[in-house]
Formats: C-alpha cells, sequence, structure tokens
C-alpha cells in the first residue's frame, strides 16, 4: 500500500518509521510518503491558511496550496496501482467515524492520500474538486477537538496498516481484536493474563490454565460480554440476537 501525507509538520509523522509500521515499511509492506504543503507555496512567508469568509476565529487554510500538492501527488502514480485513482482520507472533527470496519475497508486500498489541516479546516472547495477525482472520506478518529490532523493520520495509519497481509504474524493475529469482524464484532476484548502464576498474591483465574479450550474461549467470551455491558453497553444493542442467544448458552 501506498500512503502519501500531507502536511504541514512532516516531522510529526515520524513515529511512523517506528515499530510494526517502520518494520512494515522496512519490509515493502508499506510505502509511507509525507510532504510538506509548504513546498508548494510561492510566497516568501510560505503561507497556507488565511482568515475565514464570514468572519470567526481561528484561520483556515488556503486551498492553492492543496490544490497544487494535490496535482503533484496524484501525478506520481503507483504501479500498484496504475488504474485506480487513489483514496483521500481527510481527518476532521465533523467527519463520519472512523471505525474498526472502515479502516478494514481502507485496508483494501492499494493507495491512500491523507490530508493534515488545522482545527478550523481546509478551505471546502479543496474537498469537492478531489471528490471529482477521486473518493474522499472525511473521518473523525472521536469526540474531541485535536489541533490539527496528523495525530489522527498516525492513528488511523497504524489501525490501518495493522490489518495489512504480513504486518502482523499469526500469533498477533487481528481477527480476535475488539472490534474485528465476526464473533468480535461489537465486543470488547476481556482480560488478559501471562507468568507467573501468582503476582503479589494475585492468581491467574483456574480457567485459563485448565487446558480446556473449549470451557476457555466460552469464558473469554463471558468475559467480553461482561466488560462490554460495564464500558459499552450500547455496542451490546448491535449484536444480533442469535449472538446474545449464544452468550447465555455460553455461560
Ligand atoms: N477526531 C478529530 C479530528 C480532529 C482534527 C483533524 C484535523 C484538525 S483537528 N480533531 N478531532
Amino acid at each position: 500500500m501506498r500512503v502519501d501525507v500531507i502536511t504541514i509538520f512532516p516531522e510529526y509523522l515520524a513515529p511512523l518509521g517506528v515499530s510494526l509500521i517502520g518494520k512494515a515499511a522496512d519490509r515493502g509492506l508499506l510505502d509511507i510518503r509525507a510532504h510538506d504543503l509548504r513546498d508548494w507555496t510561492h510566497d516568501v512567508h510560505r503561507t497556507v491558511d488565511d482568515t475565514p469568509y464570514g468572519g470567526g476565529p481561528g484561520m483556515v487554510m488556503k486551498p492553492e496550496p492543496w490544490g497544487e500538492a494535490l496535482d503533484a501527488v496524484l501525478a506520481d502514480v503507483p504501479p500498484e496501482s496504475p488504474e485506480l485513482p487513489p483514496t483521500l482520507v481527510v481527518p476532521t472533527p465533523s467527519g463520519r467515524p472512523f471505525t474498526q470496519a472502515k479502516a478494514a475497508q481502507l485496508a483494501e486500498s492499494p493507495w491512500l492520500i491523507f490530508a493534515c489541516g488545522r482545527y478550523e479546516g481546509i478551505d471546502r472547495r479543496v474537498i469537492d474538486a478531489a471528490a471529482e477525482r477521486m473518493a474522499v472520506e472525511e473521518l473523525s478518529i472521536g469526540d474531541y477537538v485535536l489541533a490539527g490532523g496528523e495525530v489522527a493520520v498516525l492513528v488511523m495509519v497504524e489501525a490501518i496498516g495493522r490489518l495489512l497481509p504480513g504486518v502482523l504474524g499469526n500469533a498477533e493475529s487481528a481477527r480476535d481484536d475488539s472490534f474485528a469482524a465476526g464473533a468480535m464484532e461489537s465486543l470488547l476484548e476481556g482480560p488478559a493474563y501471562t507468568k507467573p502464576a501468582e503476582w503479589r498474591g494475585r492468581t491467574v483465574p483456574e480457567i485459563l490454565t485448565s487446558g480446556n479450550h473449549g470451557a476457555i474461549a466460552r469464558w473469554r467470551r463471558e468475559q467480553a460480554f461482561a466488560r462490554t455491558a460495564a464500558h459499552r453497553p450500547e455496542l451490546l444493542a448491535r449484536l444480533d440476537p442469535a449472538a446474545l442467544d449464544k452468550r447465555d448458552r455460553l455461560a
């Protein structure tokens, strides 16, 4: 997967070169390129924003640098996506929710371009113009406000990148993640334990050392239901009755 990130703080994306995503990039599973939006400005101050039409606080990002930046990125078509245009992902507090399902959907794309705006946003005409030549996803990572989109891009690239084939070893499969499609969809993961068997007087639930894998799976599902009921009861409403019914049988 090719990932282009356009930002005024390219150094903010340095963490993408570390750990899981960094190793995936080293192995060629991801081709991540950060671009400085100011490279497409032409004034001595390298201006990227201006005051909002209609008044109001803050600054809005100007359309010209964005238009030229997107033109330049789009002109450098990756070989693995010769026909398919990229998807433009725009992090914004006013976007649709970025969910595990959305991460899985975006993980199918061969080419993603992330546009990092500042809080007050990017001139709307940039998004409208882009939507005429590629898919555009305006996505929120949560109901809180950041100063800019860079942190949201780190979150999304990690959530998407870890789903790519070969990035996680089999042992780390994303299959059993919280929110993962299938059995764990809409359920939070339950508690996890490792050695030692006793730590500061606290032991591990006996079921987990019983060797009874069927009973362990049932216990883990029950724990997932309990944790979901405690922390995110609204997710249980999403479960189909069969899954809830299965829970009762599992108990
Ligand atoms: N979920 C979310 C996204 C954002 C921002 C994206 C770009 C600037 S602020 N805040 N919160």
